[in-house]
């Protein structure tokens, strides 16, 4: 096991907290203009992904002393044990082995002296055995009639992945395939996707790690009674209903039988697990092929993550520099800003990898930590964003790392759509980077005519300070493998900063609290009766949500 290490103990953060005093008085701008070769020296690729963090507040020393922290956490060690299979998810005593869901190569990897390859590949056939049944029609509904709707129950790591790859893959769709996701506990969501699809063509995918979540067994239920509603005989679950679990009795009291069931294990972290048969609707969608190109490029990145030394090594540099800002410049959040339509869930689904990962105050050894973890992940796809959220970031009080993506080559190649996009990216980096000086917005404005007076009054308003932070990454198309290099870079980009910030990364403990109190208040929303069990807000919330219901 690697070693539990407070980072602010290190040496390197230390010299780290005295090389960002001298930094913050940096300007970005400056460090370009003495250094021709800025670019190519802090610019990286990986397959058809060009990675560029130049434009960030860094010097070669600070990304040495970067390294060194990493190095003083015991990174390298973190990378050797999580690949090793070893229990690094102590709270659940759980390796963490998403790695070996894309394990192209096939290495052995042994858990508990065992390999867990052939289970892998063996739920991997059954995936493909299923695409191959459902695509040729072979797999029929209740009447005979082929499977055209997949709908996806399930929510948190069992939804935000499958949407978000399908979403990026719509270009991969298979004709005549309708998918939809299910989340909500709000009775809307399901009730308006029912409306969609009807019982004689649709296959619903119950996933569920545990096969216990209250969101997905309602929204389960709920479907199948709609489904019986039609198709009147219990035999016909059979045909569909597939349930993506680790809890085989649970999957069998639901009344899916385990012919039916794709396994995955506690070693896949929720949201980890688009990789395993959590990624049926996504191979259900694209192809089993195209599912396998995804878990290739995801490969990739795996083995580029473990074997490329750390100056060259993405996902690490992708970590030190979030974290350089987050505990040196005080920025508390991260934005995610795909200039690709079809990445519109990207944000949301690492808001979920990063927030639900590295959001912990607890320390390895269960001590508070003395400073910042995970960063509030957000971001929208661009141009939207500009015209909503960029004043912020442009001329806002707040610091806030931007990470900007777009493909060379759109789906949809219209017109100059296109370029017009891409101007649009290079350009909100070039801005952030350079802002603009008082004295070039005042030679602009009086170019327009406008009396001294004015100019000298607008001037402050139109001034952009510059030297916020951006990292760019340029693929030369979204394609199911270099959607999976992308992601499993974000993956890692955790997993470091996990280890630096000395946490555990692949537990949830968070999200327990609030499921346990919607457990003791659900029955209290029956009847009318006054509720006076909790403090007074809480009570008169409920109280008031029953006299408005009558
Ligand atoms: O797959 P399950 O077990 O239904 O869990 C869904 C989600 O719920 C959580 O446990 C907590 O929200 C997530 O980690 C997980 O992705």
């Amino acid at each position: 096991m690697f070693p539990s290490t407070n980072p602010t103990h290190t040496g390197s953060w230390k010299a780290l907290t005295n090389h960002a005093e001298e930094m913050r008085k940096v300007q970005m701008r400056d460090l370009f203009a003495k250094d021709a070769t800025r670019f190519d020296k802090y610019h990286l690729k990986i397959e058809d992904i060009l990675f560029d963090y130049s434009k960030n507040i860094i010097t070669d020393e600070t990304l040495q002393l970067l390294q060194a922290l990493a190095i003083e956490c015991g990174v390298p060690e973190a990378i050797k044990a999580m690949f090793s299979a070893e229990k690094i998810n102590q709270t659940e005593n759980r390796a963490v082995l998403h790695v070996a869901l894309r394990n192209r190569g096939n290495t052995p990897i042994l858990l508990d002296g065992q390999d867990v390859m052939p289970e892998v590949n063996k739920v991997l056939a059954k995936m493909q055995d299923c695409c191959r049944k459902i695509h040729s029609g072979e797999w029929k509904g209740y009447t005979g009639k082929k499977i055209k709707y997949f709908v996806n129950i399930g929510i948190g790591g069992s939804d935000l992945g499958p949407v978000m790859v399908t979403e990026a893959l719509k270009p991969y769709w298979i004709d005549g395939i309708e998918t939809y996701f299910v989340s909500n506990v709000d009775g809307t969501h399901i009730v308006e996707t029912l409306k969609k699809v009807n019982p004689e063509e649709t296959l619903f995918l119950i996933a569920s790690k545990t096969f216990t979540t209250q969101e997905t067994m309602t929204n389960a239920h709920t479907a199948r009674d709609w489904f019986l509603d039609a198709a009147k005989d219990e035999k016909h679950v059979a045909s569909h209903f597939v349930a993506l679990s680790t809890n085989e009795e649970a999957v069998k009291s639901f009344g899916i039988d385990p012919a039916n069931m794709f396994e995955f294990w506690d070693w896949v972290g929720g949201r980890y697990s688009l990789w395993s048969a959590i990624g049926l609707s996504i191979a259900l969608t694209i192809g089993y092929d195209n599912f396998v190109a995804l878990l290739e490029g995801a490969h990739a990145t795996d083995e580029h993550f473990r074997n490329t030394p750390a100056e060259q090594n993405i996902p690490l540099i992708m970590a030190l520099i979030g974290l350089w800002y987050g505990n040196f410049f005080d920025a508390h959040t991260e934005a995610i800003l795909p200039y690709d339509q079809y990445m519109h869930r990207f944000a949301a689904y690492f808001q979920q990898g990063n927030m639900e990962s590295n959001g912990k105050y607890v320390d390895r050894n269960g001590h508070p930590v003395s400073y910042q973890t995970g960063p509030v992940v957000w971001g929208e796809p661009g141009t939207n964003g500009q015209h909503a959220f960029y004043q912020l970031i442009h001329q806002g009080t707040k610091l806030i790392p931007c990470d900007f993506i777009a493909p060379a080559i759109s789906h949809n190649p219209v017109g100059d759509h296109h370029q017009k996009l891409l101007s649009n990216f290079f350009a909100q980096t070039e801005a952030l980077m350079n802002g603009k000086s008082a004295a070039a917005a005042k030679a602009e404005l009086e170019k327009t005519g406008m009396p001294a007076t004015g100019i000298e009054k607008l001037v402050p308003f139109k001034v952009f300070t510059g030297n916020r932070p951006t990292n760019s990454f340029l693929l030369k198309e979204i394609t199911p493998r270099s959607l999976g290099t992308l992601v499993a870079m974000y993956e890692h980009k955790i997993f470091v900063q996990g280890v630096i910030w000395n946490i555990f990364s692949f537990d949830q403990w968070g999200v327990e609290l609030g499921k346990q109190l919607a457990n003791n208040i659900l029955p209290e929303l029956k009847g009318n009766e006054r509720i006076t069990s909790h403090d007074s807000s809480t009570n008169g919330l409920i109280n008031a949500y029953k006299l408005m219901r009558n």
